[in-house]
């Protein structure tokens, strides 16, 4: 059974500049996955992909279609209709977000503010503590930063700390847009070894990547945006389509 089925997505957007006009990025989208594949969303720039993802995690309501989650406590739920309580509860425990950008917490060091996502879910502060800095170490951190404040770092280095977030959780379904924008090729490969390791646990993964080589060594299928409307899926490193799906 899929642990998420999109149907028919679609998301415009209202703009009220200079007169009313409509953006409509998403287009009747449909695509399954099943638990712990990876599936990367592939397709020009502002075609939809950060749109998409961000319908999954509902950061924006779908304007039609639904999105079906394989809950591990509510069982399948649309995404796209389901209350802002349940989407809350699923942010903390399921379903894990990480994009470029670090909405940073001022004077919060870099391990509570990893911590503090273990410590809602119930862990003890010691322990959580120090898983936060055993992924700082494996994201390349280093130790005098720590107990610094992330609004000082680097650019790559709030990247880390953002991703460091999403990851110390374990969600069973992350979504990950453009993850690796800013690294260096060392981080970056330790990103990748971590969202590797989070597959052979069984997490579902659907992301962007701007780097076609990196989406390539994560993706099982991909998800192929093209500017005349269509949706291909098709598995990654094949050259053959698996079905087409349309939108448009
Ligand atoms: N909140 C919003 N309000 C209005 N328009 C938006 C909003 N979010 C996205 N759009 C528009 O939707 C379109 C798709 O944007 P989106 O970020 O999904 O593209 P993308 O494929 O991820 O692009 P890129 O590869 O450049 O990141 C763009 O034209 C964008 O301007």
């Amino acid at each position: 059974m899929p642990i998420l089925q999109v149907s028919h997505l679609s998301k415009q957007f209202d703009l009220r500049i200079a007169r009313p006009m409509e953006v409509r990025p998403v287009r009747d989208v449909s695509f399954a996955m099943e638990p712990g594949q990876f599936l990367g969303i592939a397709g020009p720039s502002g075609i939809g992909k950060s749109t998409i993802l961000k319908c999954i995690y509902r950061t924006y309501t779908p304007s039609s279609g639904s999105i079906v989650y394989q809950s591990q406590l509510f069982g399948p739920l649309d995404l796209a209709a389901a209350g802002e309580r349940t989407i809350t509860h699923l942010r903390k425990n399921e379903i894990g977000y990480v994009s470029q950008f670090l909405r940073v917490i001022p004077r919060v060091s870099a391990t509570d503010v990893i911590a503090e996502r273990l410590l809602a879910v119930g862990t003890d502060r010691q322990e959580a503590r120090s898983a936060a800095q055993t992924m700082l170490g494996r994201l390349n951190i280093s130790r005098e930063l720590w107990d610094g404040f992330p609004a000082t770092f680097s650019g790559g280095e709030q990247q880390r700390i953002n991703l460091a977030r999403a990851f110390i959780v374990r969600p069973r379904l992350m979504i990950l847009d453009e993850p690796t924008a800013s690294l260096d090729r060392r981080t970056t490969e330790a990103v990748i070894e971590l969202l590797l390791d989070m597959k052979r646990q069984g997490t579902t993964m659907i992301g962007v990547f701007h780097d076609w080589e990196v989406m390539e060594r994560l993706a099982d299928r991909i998800l192929e945006l093209d500017g005349a409307g269509s949706a291909r899926l098709r598995n990654a490193n094949a050259a053959t389509s698996e079905g087409g799906v349309q939108h448009g």
